[in-house]
């Protein structure tokens, strides 16, 4: 993947801040990766519930400590060049990501809906291993300020009631990459429901009339996917079991401290 690589290309239809990028990463290099995550040392890994980082520690005050990118995702392959490469970050601080989160979820698990929040740049890459996830982002209730615990999501939505019902859903096959950015990564939410399996709903006839093929399937990215079972489920309203699936989220932390001064503190 050179620097001439065509991002618009892989624009969803209907959003200015989304790409998906199919087949991102190959088959080869999908297994190579999860056996890497696989056999990490956990200790190298911050873990929160369901999820592990690494590529630093984040602390209170918005600061990467250090960069601490394995081997195994800026070497051979080098994935982190790679997404630069999109020219998706050329406007980031550092013009590539120095942040990773790695995300582990069995089939049942999720991540509720969430904003990743200020310390990055407004931009996340997330590629999919394993297995598929369907992404959904929402939007706030306008004008609703009423504290719904049961739908607060983390400090940057406190108490901001959200809209159940998803603006935007997306098929995340395996070996895919997203790209969220600007208003979808700085006004809406993201989550995954935590289900068995996926199923998808055929569109209204109503509503297909003049709309073209993926008229208003509810996945807006029905024609840029690339697996065939993916695609037929999508297309013949069935559904998708999952499996166990990893996701690296890639971020450009904007302000890197000396972390040598830090420890001295
Ligand atoms: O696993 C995913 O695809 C999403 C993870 C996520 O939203 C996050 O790490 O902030
Ligand atoms: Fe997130």
């Amino acid at each position: 993947m050179g620097s001439d690589f065509d991002l618009a290309r892989w624009r969803l239809r209907g959003t200015d801040e989304t790409y998906y990028i199919p087949d991102f990463v190959s088959r080869d290099e999908e297994e190579y990766l999860i056996r890497k995550i696989v056999g990490s040392p956990r200790h190298k890994w911050k873990r929160l519930a369901n999820r592990r980082f690494t590529g630093g520690e984040i602390i209170n005050n918005n600061i990467l400590v250090t960069s601490d990118i394995p081997g195994w995702l800026n070497q051979s392959p080098d994935i982190i060049k790679r997404l630069s490469n999109t020219g998706a970050y050329a406007n980031s601080a550092h013009g590539a990501p120095n942040h990773v989160i790695l995300n582990e979820y069995l089939p049942g698990q999720g991540i509720m809906p969430h904003q990743d929040g200020p310390t990055y740049h407004p931009l996340v890459g997330t590629i999919s291993l394993g297995s598929h996830a369907v992404f959904h982002y929402y939007e706030y209730k306008e004008n609703a300020q009423l504290p719904e615990p049961s739908q607060t999501l983390n400090d940057s939505g406190r108490g901001r009631a959200v809209n159940p019902e998803p603006v935007l859903s997306v098929l995340l096959e395996p070996r895919s990459l997203i790209i969220t950015t600007s208003r979808l990564y700085t006004n809406h939410l993201h989550g995954i429901d935590p289900l068995e399996e996926d199923s998808f709903s055929l569109p209204l006839a109503t509503d297909a009339i003049g709309q073209g093929s993926s008229g208003h399937y509810k996945i807006a990215n029905v024609d840029l996917l690339q697996g065939s079972e993916a695609l037929e489920a999508v297309r013949g309203g069935g559904s998708l079991a999952r499996h166990t699936r990893y996701s690296l989220t890639c971020r450009d932390v904007e302000k890197i401290a000396n972390a040598k001064f830090l420890g001295k503190r």
